[in-house]
């Protein structure tokens, strides 16, 4: 089921085009990680998304209820924590939770508290005061804010931002399991390795626009192989791997990278072996998200410069 549709939104603040015609469809139970460098225009999507501003164009779905015209049952639906979470430090967690679930009418708000503080596991800690926690802690706690209301939308804006590992790590946990519940997730970062490991799909927005969308496991999928070898002098290799269809990179005068399938890995060191070739060490290897994606940007520019 589609919880976030998102049509040709555009915001343009003293005549200058800060989001430009985005769509964007988020599903029931998806992950969505909308990425872009700093000032690439996430904070102000996601602010109208939220409804916190108003959009110049376009418009914004949320259960089917469009946030223009249908805004308080667009907004039931949705749970956010967009920049810091507010919090008032001097009060314990549990109060702060109170407090809002007061604000947002939560029903049977001690039952609700209870069960959101379980999941982003701070029951231990949940009457200490908010000033004595880890930024970590405090995350768990906006999260739990954010859930009180059983969102069906989740939007995250750089959850992440300032975390340690483990910090990390904890909260991509609850992300996935908050997916696999059925909440539909839409996460922003500037930092695709965060977003490679619990996307399921990953926009990126650049210069106001999105210039691709791609599937995190279709893009790892699709993506070939490569050896890396470590020999004793590259140019002898290189030499002979022009009788042959691979196309390949010199990383140093010992490593180079190879792409192939895997069908001819064998027949690769048997080619190699025969060729007198000292093969120090082989290894496969990966593209990271990272360059996949690069090449991804890099296409679409390559395009528009040509078009
Ligand atoms: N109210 C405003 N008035 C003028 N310019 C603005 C306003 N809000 C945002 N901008 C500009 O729009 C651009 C996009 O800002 P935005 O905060 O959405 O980017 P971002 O992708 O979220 O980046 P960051 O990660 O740094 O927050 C920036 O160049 C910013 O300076």
């Amino acid at each position: 089921m589609e919880v976030l549709r998102v049509d040709n939104l555009t915001k343009q603040i003293g005549g200058k085009t800060i989001v430009n015609q985005l769509h964007m469809q988020v599903n029931e139970g998806e992950v969505y990680g909308f990425l872009g460098p700093n000032g690439a225009g996430k904070t102000t999507t996601i602010r109208m998304i939220v409804g916190l501003i108003q959009a110049t164009q376009g418009s914004i779905h949320i259960c089917g209820h469009n946030i223009g015209t249908d805004r308080e049952k667009a907004m039931q639906m949705v749970g956010a924590i967009v920049e810091n979470p507010e919090t008032y430090s001097y009060l314990s967690g549990y109060k702060n939770l109170i407090h809002y679930a007061r604000l947002a009418r939560i029903p049977d708000k001690e039952t609700r508290i209870q069960e959101v503080v379980e999941f982003v596991k701070l029951t231990d800690r949940i009457h200490d005061k908010v000033k004595t926690y880890s930024l970590g802690m405090r995350q768990r706690l906006g999260l739990a804010q954010a859930l009180l209301g059983k969102p069906k939308l989740l939007i995250l804006d750089e959850p992440t931002n300032g975390l340690d590992p483990e910090g990390i790590r904890e909260f991509r946990g609850l992300v996935r399991q908050l997916a696999d519940q059925g909440t539909a997730v839409f996460v922003s970062s500037h930092i695709l390795k965060e977003m490679e490991a619990i996307c399921d799909r990953i926009a990126i927005i650049k210069n106001s626009r999105i210039i691709t969308e791609q599937n995190v496991a279709k893009v790892l999928e699709g993506q070939g192989h490569k050896v890396r070898i470590k020999v004793d002098e590259v140019k002898q290799v290189e030499h002979l791997l022009q009788q042959k269809q691979f196309s390949y990179q010199v990383l140093d005068h010992h490593t180079m990278e190879i792409k192939m399938d895997e069908s001819d890995f064998s027949e690769f060191i048997r080619f190699l072996v025969l060729h007198n070739i000292n093969l120090r060490s082989i290894e496969t290897v990966k593209d990271s998200l990272e360059e996949l994606f690069f090449n991804f940007t890099a296409d679409e520019e390559g395009e528009k410069k040509n078009a």
